[in-house]
Order: structure tokens, then sequence, then C-alpha cells
């Protein structure tokens, strides 16, 4: 496989409902997608950087500047997905950006011998339970709305976002309203070591985890919340890549892993900490970046792996966008299907795809 050329495209797209996080409001996704122009298919990859740097230090800009200015160029010998982290390492960090590029590779390289993803990763299931994740609401009164609809539309898992301030009053209203059903949190390391007492509260909840309560960097403090807490500690920004998995796994600073393929650098990386994961016992499961269609169909496939015991945050399309790029993923009785064509298996509608894209451009290699 030669590449020729890479579409380097921004896009827009309004979300249905404000997504407030311990870091921020999103109403708009905007995403940086790649179309990968090989001798043999082309391929599409989706860049999960937010529009500023507060989930991580990545942003749209800068992704698109970084891919256009080096990462592309630097794969112009490539000829397998394979090759391409090897061919970007040199490059510290921007590691959503490589994951893209990496994806629209793959997805290229799959597309050309007729092979979908779930099956070039080791998917052992054709459909996967879906979770959600709230965001932080006004009200209590407005949680509960919002819970009660997602689990009126069949989701399987319910995460709330919490922060300091909102944190043991919702997770009691919800369990108080809506009894067991499967119910976890997410910090977004906005919590400190002096939290740890107020924390321990959230034991009272019988949670399936508690995600990412302190900094990216604190292995050490993460691993002392873990032995004063009965709800298993979960990471996820900390999760770089495989050997920072490892690391934390080792320090016993977490029990669970959320994998995000843009966060460690690709689903190539996803799948290796899916392996260390599995030797070590510990369970996995799928997190988010609010993708459009093409990220969400990869990370359906990845999901359907066999140590991915949790629901994970691949909600359906219409939970984040009135209207997705591809055809929409829809929940049924609380599952999405594994897409089963070539590569990615779904594709952007040209006309849909124009309606939200601000910029394009055009890197020959
Ligand atoms: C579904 C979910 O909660 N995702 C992330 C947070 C998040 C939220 C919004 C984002 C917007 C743009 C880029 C990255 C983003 C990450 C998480 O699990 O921590
Ligand atoms: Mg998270």
């Amino acid at each position: 496989m030669k590449i020729t050329a890479v579409e380097v495209r921004t896009v827009r797209m309004p979300l249905v409902t404000p997504f407030r996080t311990s870091f921020g409001t999103e109403t708009v996704r905007e995403a940086v997608l790649l179309r990968a122009v090989t001798d043999e298919a082309e391929g599409w990859g989706e860049c999960g950087a937010g529009t500023a740097p507060l989930y991580s230090s990545e942003y749209t800009h800068a992704a698109a500047d970084v891919l256009a200015r080096h990462l592309i160029p630097a794969i112009r010998h490539v000829r397998s997905a394979h090759h391409v982290a090897p061919a970007l390492a040199e490059f510290k960090g921007h590691r959503t950006a490589k994951a893209a590029l990496e994806m629209a590779i793959l997805d290229a390289d799959l597309r050309a011998h007729g092979q979908p993803l779930s099956h070039a990763l080791g998917a052992t299931r054709t459909e996967v339970p879906c979770g959600v994740s709230v965001g932080i609401t006004n009200t209590v009164p407005e949680l509960l709305d919002t819970v009660g609809g997602y689990l009126e539309a069949g989701y399987r898992r319910i995460k709330l976002k919490i922060e300091p301030g909102w944190d043991i009053e919702p997770v009691r209203a919800v369990r108080e309203r809506f009894g067991d059903i499967p119910l976890q949190v997410d910090a977004n390391a906005s919590y400190s070591p002096h939290h740890a007492g107020h924390l321990a509260g959230l034991d009272a909840f019988d949670l399936l985890l508690l995600e990412q309560p302190l900094a990216e960097d604190d292995l050490p403090g993460h691993a002392e919340l873990a032995r004063r807490l009965r709800t298993p500690i979960c990471l996820d920004e900390s999760i770089v890549d495989a050997r920072a998995a490892a690391a934390a796994i080792t320090m016993k600073a977490c029990q669970i892993v959320n994998i995000k393929p843009g966060r460690v650098g690709g689903y190539l990386e996803a799948r290796r900490i899916h392996d260390v994961c599995a030797a070590h016992g510990v369970p996995v499961w799928c997190g988010g970046m609010l993708e459009t269609g093409l990220g969400r169909a990869a990370n359906v496939a990845l999901a359907a792996l066999p140590n991915f015991l949790l629901p994970g945050d691949t909600s359906a399309s219409d939970r984040y966008f009135h209207t997705d790029i591809t055809p929409p993923f829809e929940l049924a009785d609380g599952h999405l299907a594994v897409p089963t064509g070539p590569g990615l298996g779904v594709s952007p509608v040209p006309e849909l795809l124009d309606e939200v894209t601000v910029s394009t451009t055009w890197v020959a290699v």
C-alpha cells in the first residue's frame, strides 16, 4: 500500500444538550477528521482532541497543525498501519493526532483487504452493551430527569460526572430514585488527596467505580485512595499507553481501566493495553470522547474484545448529535451492533460531512 495524500478536515457539530464536566461545558463538538488516500483504498481517522486543552494538553488547532506540518510528512514511506506508530515515535506527545493518522491508515489497509476492524482487533462479540456519561446539571431534579430519559432509552449503565460540591448529593438522589442500577462516577481529576475522607462517603452507594478522582500524574495518590475506599478506582487520563497501564496496575493505583484509543495513540496501542490488563485480571471498558460515527464505529469494534467486561461510554449517536456524519448508531435493547463491513464499516455521508465542515487542508506525501 502506498500513501499518496491525507486530507485534514475540521468539523463542528452542535451537541443536543450542553455537556458539563469538572473541566468545562461543551456545546459544540469541534473535531479533526482525516481522509487517507492510498493507491489501494481510502481510510478515515478521527482525532479525539477538544477545542481547548481542557481534558488534556491537546486541542484541535494544534492537532491539525502537527498533522500537516510533522506527522503526515513523516509517514510518506509507511506501507502498513503497524508501521505508523514507529514512524511517529520521534515526535513527543500529540497522541490523539497520532491516533487519528494511524486510524486512517488502518482503515484504508483493512478496506483494501476486505477485513472488518473488529476482526483485526480480535473482537469476540457482535454487539456491545452501552453505558452513558451524564454531565453536571444545574439542579438535582434536572439530573434525575436526564438519568430517567437515558434509562428509558435502554442504557445499561449510568455514569455521573462529579466535582467538589457536586458528588454525594446527586449520587444519593439517583440511588433513591432509581435503586440499584449499574452506576459509576467520573471526576476528571478534579479532587485532591485531602478529599479522601469526603470521597470515602461514596462507598455508601455501591458504585461500580470511581473514575480518575486525582491528577493524571498522581499514581501514588490513587494507590493511597484505593487502599482507603471500598469503591474500585478506575483510571482514564493517567493511562496514556500500555507502559502506564502496567505501572498503574503494579502500584495498585487502579482496579479498572477506561481505554480510549485517542488518548493512548491509537487502536493498536489500545489493544496492547487490553492485553496488559487482561494478563493482570484488570477489567477494562471503552471510554468516549464525543466521537462522530467514525470514531464511534471503531470504539464499538474495540469494545467487543473479550476483556471489555464493563459497559463503555459507547453511546448512540443521538446522545450527542441531532445528525451524525455517518448513518447513526442506534441503541437496540441497550446494545450497539459491531459494524461488519471492511475497515470501520461506516463512511461519512458526503453531504452531511460538507454541512459541518469548517475547513479542509490537502497534504500530499
Ligand atoms: C464521555 C466522557 O465523559 N468522556 C470523557 C470526558 C470528555 C468529555 C468531553 C470531551 C470533549 C472533547 C474531547 C474530549 C472530551 C472528553 C471522560 O470519560 O472523561
Ligand atoms: Mg473519564
